[in-house]
């Protein structure tokens, strides 16, 4: 049915998304209704690369339960005529503070990946940010967005290379860089293991090809993996940060940060905005939840750059406390994906719709007209 749906709805929903939308079954009535569409229509391993986490997935569940854990105070009677979700970041203006989060690979969940979901953003109006390892090149997808674009970037060890894709996606009209700091090393991925997971074929890093590949690097039987090894010696450091400041002509927000110390520095080094970060509970496991970590990031930033969060939206309402506790706006990573897995660009703009909606609902049932008038007082 999903199936269907994507085919003739792809079409209908550059010119209008709601169409599209309409064509929705109504058993998908939540963010988390499209997980179990998604994992039908994927390989075992490819489920295991994009659902999984690392090691235990404990920092993974608790993205999600922490939010859960939170209660809303409710208030009425307030006057809400002219509310509105409305923001602006690094210039542009936003309807509402919901991105798709930085997700590698995306022709995993889907043949058109991230043309698909540029697509299904675009229509609903909202931003994306674009992997550095996106299976579709930086420029194609620019072509294809209306909304604003952000690039995420991993630094290469070739830093001539990593100069190279900065000045790309500066020419494809990209509005912002977004630096990836908490993943110099992949975490222990277990789950993604267990499965045998490797790219298949037709599915690559397209942006990175022609690079400089590391130095072949086997540790000898009794020496570590990793220490010592290449992967180390190229990883990025502060100064690196202070580097591409200096070099980018875009704002460059720094997405990872999960403590008031590095919060403080990358204000310091002149970062434009903070994401707080675990990579979805992909790198670091037993790493705090996000919403957790946040009020700190937000307190030592003080205002002076806008935090964003990520890991483990699944509600509007999740949106509404992450803002309540001090994030400017938020992303989302696999809900969305599991969209595009299960109907294309239709699907991934239905996911942004949901959460809008649920959000406007929590907004209106706490009293909040905008945005600024969400804070702590919303929550018990
Ligand atoms: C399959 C997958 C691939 C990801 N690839 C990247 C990436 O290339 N760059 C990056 O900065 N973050 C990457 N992330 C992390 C997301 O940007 C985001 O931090 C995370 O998914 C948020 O958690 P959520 O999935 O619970 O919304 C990836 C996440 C997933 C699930
Ligand atoms: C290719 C990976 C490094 C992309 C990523 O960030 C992830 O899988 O979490």
């Amino acid at each position: 049915m999903v199936q269907h749906l994507k085919r003739s709805a792809t079409t209908a929903m550059s010119s209008h998304p709601l169409p599209a939308l309409a064509q929705i079954p109504p058993q998908i009535a939540a963010v988390a209704d499209y997980e179990a569409f998604a994992r039908e229509r994927m390989s075992a391993a490819a489920w295991a690369y994009i659902s999984g986490a690392a090691a235990d997935e404990l920092t993974l569940a608790e993205n999600s339960a922490a939010f859960r854990r939170l209660r809303l105070r409710q208030r009425v009677l307030a006057d809400l005529d002219g509310a509105n979700t409305r923001l602006e970041l690094f210039g542009d203006a936003f309807e509402y503070p919901i991105f798709l989060a930085p997700v590698a690979y995306q022709k995993l969940a889907h043949p058109e990946g991230e043309l698909a979901a540029a697509l299904g953003a675009s229509a609903m109006r909202a931003g994306m940010v674009v992997s550095t390892q996106a299976s579709v090149a930086l420029e194609d997808i620019a072509a294809m967005a209306s909304a604003p674009l952000w690039f995420q970037l991993y630094l290469q060890p070739d830093r001539g290379f990593t100069q190279e894709l900065v000045n790309r996606a500066e020419s494809a009209g990209y509005r912002a860089l977004v630096l990836t700091v908490d993943a110099p090393v992949n975490g222990v991925r277990n789950r993604e293991q267990r499965a045998g997971f490797v790219l298949p074929a037709g599915v690559d890093a397209v942006n990175l090809r022609g690079m400089r590949p590391l130095p072949a690097y086997t540790a000898q039987a009794g020496a570590s993996a990793l220490f010592g090894g290449p992967l180390l010696a190229g990883a990025p450091t502060w100064a690196d940060v202070r580097w591409l400041i200096q070099l980018a002509r875009l704002p460059v927000l720094l997405k990872g940060i999960t403590t008031a110390e590095d919060a403080q520095r990358a204000v310091d080094c002149g970062a434009a905005g903070i994401i707080v970060s675990n990579h979805g509970g992909r790198t670091l496991d037993t790493v705090p939840a996000t919403i957790e970590a946040l009020p700190a990031v937000a307190q030592a930033v003080d205002g002076r750059v806008p935090v964003l969060l990520d890991g483990g939206i699944r509600r509007g309402t999740d949106i509404f406390k992450a803002l309540a506790l001090g994030a400017a706006a938020t992303l989302v990573g696999r809900p969305y994906v599991y969209g595009l897995a299960a109907a294309g660009a239709p699907g991934v703009a239905h996911v942004l719709h949901m959460l809008r909606t649920e959000l406007e609902v929590a907004m209106a049932l706490t009293g909040r007209r905008t945005l600024k008038d969400i804070d702590a007082s919303a929550i018990c």
